[in-house]
Formats: C-alpha cells, sequence, structure tokens
C-alpha cells in the first residue's frame, strides 16, 4: 500500500474540532453482547491540527477520570492507537504534524460504562477526521469491531441509544481476517517515528456488524452505583464458561425478546421490565468478582422500592445498573448500603439515555 501522511491544516489557520463520544451500559441483563445504551458521561477530545506547530506526533493530555492512568505516549494511547489503525488502513501511515489532543474524560476506567469502547470510538472518528476520510458511519463501525470485538458498548457509543447488535457470518476469508489477535490489528507502534513498519494492519470486512435501534420510553430514567474499584473486562469475559445448558439459554432468549419492546412501552410495566432483566448467562459467573453481587441484586425489587423496573449488572461491573420511573435517590441508597456491607465505597450518578451517538463538530 502507498505511503502518505495525513493532511494538514493551512499554513495560517489550526484546524479545530471536538469529538464527544458516551459512555454506555451493555447487556442490560439478559442481552449479553447483544444489547447496549449509551448514557450522559462523555470522553470529550479537544483536538488542534497546526500545521506550523513543531511537533511530529501527536501530543496528549487528559484531565478527568483515568488521568494518571492513560498512556500519553500516541503509540501506547488506545485512542491514538485506533486513530492511527484507521489511517493505515486507507494508505496512510503516520499521523499530521502539529496534533494537540485535550482530553476531558468523565467515564470512569474498568467500571462496566464502557470506557474502553468509547476510547476506541474516539479514535476511530480521530483518524477518520485526520485524514478526511469521510468514512460512513457503517464503515466506521466496521473499523471499531475489529478492535473491540463484541458490539454491543461500540455500536451504542457510535450511534447513541438503546441499541441491538450482532455480527455477521463472514466468508473465510474475512474469517480469517476478523479472528486476527488484536495485537495484530494494532501492532506495537515503534517509538521512533521515522522507522517503518513492517506490515499493513488488515483492513476490516465490509458490513461485519449490523444493528438496530429501541424505543426508549421516556419516563426510564437510568441509576449508576460505581463501586471504587477495578474490573477489567478481559477478565470478567475469561470467568464465563465456554457451554452453556439449553435451559439457561432459553431462560435469557426469551426475557431479551420481551425485555427490548418492554423497555420502549409507556408507561413502563414494573413487573414485566423486573422479570424480562433476570440474566442465566454472565451475572452468576462474575459473582466471585464482585462481592455481594447476588444480594445486592436481589436487595431492590418493586415492592421495596416502588418506581423500580429492573436491577442487572452494567456490561461487565462491577457498576450496578438500575432503571426507575421514581425513588432514584432511595433506590441507589439502598444498593450503596449494600455495598458498604462488603466495604465497598460507592458513587451514585443519575444519568439518561442519549440519543445521539457520538459526535464530532468542527470550529
Ligand atoms: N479514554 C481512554 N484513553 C485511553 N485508554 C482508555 C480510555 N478509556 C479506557 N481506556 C483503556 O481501557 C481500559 C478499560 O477497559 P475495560 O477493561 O474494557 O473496562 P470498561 O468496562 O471501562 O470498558 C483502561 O484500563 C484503559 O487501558
Ligand atoms: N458484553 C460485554 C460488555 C462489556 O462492557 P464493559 O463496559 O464492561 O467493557 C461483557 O459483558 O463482557
Amino acid at each position: 500500500m502507498a505511503s502518505s501522511s495525513a493532511a494538514t491544516s493551512s499554513s495560517s489557520s489550526p484546524r479545530r474540532f471536538t469529538i464527544k463520544v458516551p459512555c454506555t451500559s451493555s447487556n442490560i441483563g439478559p442481552g449479553f453482547d447483544v444489547v447496549g445504551l449509551s448514557l450522559s458521561l462523555y470522553l470529550t477530545l479537544k483536538v488542534t491540527v497546526d500545521a506550523n506547530a513543531s511537533n511530529a506526533l501527536p501530543t496528549l493530555s487528559y484531565t478527568g477520570e483515568g488521568a494518571s492512568e492513560a498512556p500519553l505516549d500516541p503509540y501506547k494511547n488506545l485512542t491514538t492507537r485506533c486513530a492511527l489503525y484507521v489511517l493505515r488502513c486507507a494508505g496512510v501511515n503516520s499521523f499530521p504534524h502539529g496534533v494537540d489532543i485535550k482530553v476531558n474524560n468523565e467515564v470512569p476506567f474498568g467500571r462496566g460504562l464502557g470506557s474502553s469502547g468509547a476510547a476506541v470510538i474516539a479514535g476511530i472518528l480521530l483518524g477518520d477526521a485526520l485524514g478526511s476520510l469521510k468514512l460512513s458511519r457503517a464503515r466506521l463501525l466496521d473499523h471499531a469491531l475489529m478492535i473491540e470485538r463484541h458490539p454491543d458498548n461500540v455500536t451504542a457509543a457510535l450511534m447513541g441509544g438503546f441499541v441491538g447488535s450482532y455480527l455477521l457470518d463472514l466468508s473465510p476469508e474475512d474469517v480469517q481476517r476478523k479472528a486476527v489477535p488484536l495485537s495484530e490489528v494494532l501492532p506495537e507502534y515503534p517509538s521512533d517515528a521515522g522507522e517503518e513498519w513492517g506490515r499493513d494492519p488488515p483492513s476490516p470486512p465490509q458490513g461485519i456488524g449490523h444493528f438496530i435501534k429501541f424505543g426508549w420510553a421516556k419516563e426510564i430514567k437510568v441509576i449508576a452505583i460505581i463501586p471504587q474499584f477495578e474490573v477489567s473486562t478481559a477478565k470478567a469475559r475469561s470467568a464465563l464458561p465456554d457451554t452453556y445448558k439449553k435451559e439457561d439459554l432459553i431462560f435469557n432468549l426469551q426475557r431479551l425478546a420481551v425485555l427490548t419492546t418492554a423497555l420502549a412501552r409507556s408507561p413502563p410495566d414494573s413487573y414485566l421490565i423486573f422479570q424480562a432483566m433476570q440474566d442465566r448467562v454472565h451475572q452468576p459467573y462474575r459473582k466471585h468478582l464482585i462481592p455481594g453481587l447476588p444480594r445486592i441484586l436481589s436487595s431492590v425489587t418493586p415492592q421495596s422500592h416502588p418506581g423500580l423496573l429492573g436491577i442487572c449488572l452494567s456490561g461487565a461491573g462491577p457498576t450496578i445498573l438500575a432503571l426507575a420511573t421514581e425513588n432514584q435517590e432511595s433506590i441507589a441508597k439502598t444498593i450503596v448500603e449494600e455495598f458498604a456491607k462488603e466495604d465497598i465505597k460507592c458513587r451514585s450518578e443519575f444519568l439518561v439515555v442519549t440519543e445521539e451517538g457520538a459526535v464530532v463538530t468542527e470550529e
């Protein structure tokens, strides 16, 4: 593939744009790796491209969540690595000169609120904008799915709202490309920007992921109880079995089929939703990673807390997601108290569903 540099701004006027990506909560009980919900905590990148600046590699700075943890080396940072992946797939082998990225992050790392999915989507949009590639949303999703292999978080973060998604059955050749390890899609780049990279990364197959947006009843509010400890998604996924009992899969399929429509109906039916948010595919296998999880999930019900609709693990945890029409404060208080019995401190966030998804705004 021919190598070139990404387009730079004119020498007199720096180009400025903002990328804003919502956090996401996946699974919503029975929809493991299928459904995602985009919510009102954001990862925001303020990007300046100044061709007169002297830096060959992007400079990165962070405020907010993960500010002390996120790598500032653009060859190690997840967002800039994803941006470079998109550029390289388009035949552009390096970042433009003079890129400065100021990140403000509201999405806590490793809590089940899709911080890595948001970082991936921000990076895909960054690569698209830096290369002026104008990829379609569907093609952006293809790139994201080469990196984060479960579609739920990245699809909801990119498209917004309450979303269901699946991956296509691929041709044998494309299966090979989809199955490449993440380390190959995003190779470790050399720290010396002048060095030549050995081979091009595999371009994503066209249309790997497909999605549909469900409705979301306006009365349904979202409460996230976020414990002060992290559970890495990779670790929480390795806790799951390779095979399941038929009864358990049927249990989840029945509930998911009801849940996606039940959450769109006004007024919401708490009995229907509470039962439809039960899960036997991932939560039972993750309980050892989240002290007290079964007790916490049974501590609030529509009977004990009128207004509650349902409660589940957010993504791979440890955040607990509760859906309610009223009594949000009292629901949050009970869950915080249950975690306190395990000596775990938490914070509560009262969130709304964001229909818009990720947005890039040019100044
Ligand atoms: N804004 C970000 N910038 C850089 N890296 C990030 C960012 N957000 C998340 N990450 C990376 O993703 C990891 C968390 O991913 P993961 O274990 O999947 O948890 P989560 O449930 O938050 O997505 C972090 O430890 C960090 O390495
Ligand atoms: N379906 C995935 C979702 C992981 O979400 P995250 O927010 O924890 O990264 C899973 O349950 O593993």
